[in-house]
């Protein structure tokens, strides 16, 4: 028996930071999304658990017990084996839950592959504050540390282009350069009738990340400034800690052309176009 199991990028459309836990966690509020964008997963059977890595973003990635899908197996406790070949294709520590959402799909196809009940909401959440929204890919509002997940209403289409500098940022140093840990909630979240019309909601939004992520990579300025300047651009924000960014565009086929454009001017850098991903 094959199992697989795709890995979406995680997208923070808005990540408000609205206070802190007593361990240091901080309380978010964040309007989250996936793209059709992602790693793939492949688990079959075996007598061990293995992981093997392969794929165009390998390079770097752990392959022993510090990887996220081995950290997530061993939630199942002792049990059958499985080999689990993991294609690679999300940069990592890019503020898009790349390993988190690899210990999700990894979760979500061990249950399949073994007949087991995935392990429960702590055990889910001690392998990452982002790995609870990975499990179920979809629109959601996610708060308190991640733990909590809550509906969004449903999304208009629109196109997507994640941009990545190739530069890694630490998502703890990210977190320790903030200046406010208080910062205003979202409102209540509206329906939004078009990509338009939620692209102007956003822009009134925020990533409270990204200051202190532009201290560390002041990259990140070039970046926005491209995404923004791309044709058909709607809103340009970065996801999660950085350094990934994103642009919202009417559609799929706009997303796809400025990335053609944007890959012919910065060739160094990660470009891909998608459009949201719901499991
Ligand atoms: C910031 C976010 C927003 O979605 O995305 P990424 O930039 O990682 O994609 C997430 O909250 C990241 O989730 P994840 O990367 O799973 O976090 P964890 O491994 O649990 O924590 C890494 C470190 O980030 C900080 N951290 C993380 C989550 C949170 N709510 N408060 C924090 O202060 C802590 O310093 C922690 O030591
Ligand atoms: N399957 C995995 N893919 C990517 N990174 C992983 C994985 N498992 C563990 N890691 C480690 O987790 C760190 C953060 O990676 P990632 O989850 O992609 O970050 P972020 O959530 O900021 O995008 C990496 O630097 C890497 O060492």
């Amino acid at each position: 028996m094959t199992v697989e199991a795709f890995a979406p990028a995680k997208i923070n459309l808005t990540l408000h930071v609205t206070g802190q836990r007593e361990d240091g966690y901080h309380l978010l509020d964040s309007l989250v999304v996936f793209a059709d964008i992602g790693d793939r997963l492949t688990l079959e059977r075996a007598e061990d658990l293995s992981l093997s890595v392969s794929g165009p973003r390998a390079g770097g990635v752990p392959v022993d017990g510090r990887n996220l899908v081995l950290k997530a197996a061993a939630l199942f406790g002792p049990g059958p084996g499985a080999a689990i070949r993991l294609d690679k294709r999300l940069p990592a520590a890019a503020g898009i839950g790349g390993g988190s959402s690899d210990a999700a799909a990894a979760l979500r196809g061990l249950a399949a592959l073994w007949g087991r009940d995935l392990p429960g909401p702590e055990a889910v959440l001690s392998l990452g504050a982002d790995v609870p929204v990975c499990l179920a890919p979809g629109p959601v509002r996610m708060r308190g540390v991640g733990e909590e997940i809550l509906p969004a209403p449903a999304l208009p289409d629109f196109g997507l282009m994640l941009v990545n500098p190739g530069v890694e940022v630490p998502t703890p140093a990210v977190f320790k350069g903030l200046v406010r840990k208080d910062n205003a909630p979202m409102p209540d979240l509206p329906n939004w009738t078009s990509a338009a019309v939620l692209a102007e909601w956003l822009a009134g939004q925020r990533n409270d990340l990204e200051p202190p992520a532009r201290a560390e990579a002041p990259v990140i300025g070039e970046v926005l400034a491209a995404i923004a300047a791309s044709p058909g651009c709607l809103l340009a924000r970065m996801s999660g800690s950085g350094a990934t960014c994103f642009g919202i565009y009417p559609d799929r086929a706009a997303a796809e052309h400025a990335a053609i454009l944007l890959r012919e001017s910065r060739p160094g850098w990660w470009v891909e176009a998608g459009a949201p991903y719901t499991l």
